[in-house]
């Protein structure tokens, strides 16, 4: 993901649901998704479950995602990432340090952080050696309670001053698509505007590429 040089401008990053009831009907989703357009990553997001349960997850969906080619992170925990033999981690402020998941992960795993609202954060996460840096939430979003919101110059100040690429998150719908890529979005992530799109997840995933490519 780090290397953007041969990619289109703005590509779809997906987030899991925070739960996965049913591993198999998920997959099918995720199939149909990852046919349907193009999409550079996949994380995986659980929350309130143990450690086997993201493992189970990560076996189950991460062989469909490399079967399109896809990257699979996996959100919070670089140990599981390596576990899971997947192709990276995901990283808030309190999920460690980048240093840490570095040793643990090596370099050929792409690492990212959740940078908020801030500039600061973005620079010492790039400082730290962190593939792309996140900046959200963009929009209200029931996904996850945020306390921050960011805004569209943060992306593009970004995008002029370094050659990290940046991701945008947090109730991205279609129509904000084009309007973050123009500003300097580099993936803009989902997840429910993809799983919980009335038309199904590869009505979304065509959506959002369309717009992308406004
Ligand atoms: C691409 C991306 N950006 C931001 C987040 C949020 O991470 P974090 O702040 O650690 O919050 P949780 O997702 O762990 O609730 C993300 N997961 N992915
Ligand atoms: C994980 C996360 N971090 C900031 S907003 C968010 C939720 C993204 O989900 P959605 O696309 O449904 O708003
Ligand atoms: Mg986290």
């Amino acid at each position: 993901m780090s290397d953007d040089t041969f990619l289109p401008p703005c590509q779809l990053y997906l987030i899991t649901p925070p739960a996965i009831p049913d591993l198999e009907a998920f997959g099918k989703d995720l199939e149909a998704a990852l046919s349907a357009g193009p999409v550079a990553c996949v994380q995986l997001r659980l929350k309130d479950v143990d450690d086997a349960t993201i493992l189970d997850a990560a076996a189950h969906l991460m062989p469909i995602c490399h079967d399109h080619e896809v990257a699979f992170l996996i959100n919070d925990r670089a140990d599981l990432a390596l576990a899971a033999d997947a192709d990276g981690v995901h990283l808030g402020q309190g999920d460690g340090t980048v240093e840490s998941a570095r040793k643990m992960l090596g370099m050929d795993r792409e690492i990212g952080v959740t940078c908020h609202d801030s500039m600061h954060l973005a620079y010492e996460a790039g400082d730290a050696g962190a593939n792309y840096v996140a900046f959200g939430a963009f929009f209200d979003t029931d996904t996850k309670q945020t306390e921050h919101r960011a805004d569209l110059e943060l992306l593009t100040t970004w995008d002029e001053v370094t050659e990290i690429p940046c991701v945008a998150i947090g109730g991205i719908k279609p129509e904000h698509a084009k309007t973050l890529s123009d500003a300097g979005a580099h993936f803009i992530a989902v997840c429910s505007g993809v799983w919980g799109h009335p038309k199904g997840p590869a009505a979304a995933v065509k959506e959002y590429v369309a717009a992308l490519e406004g």
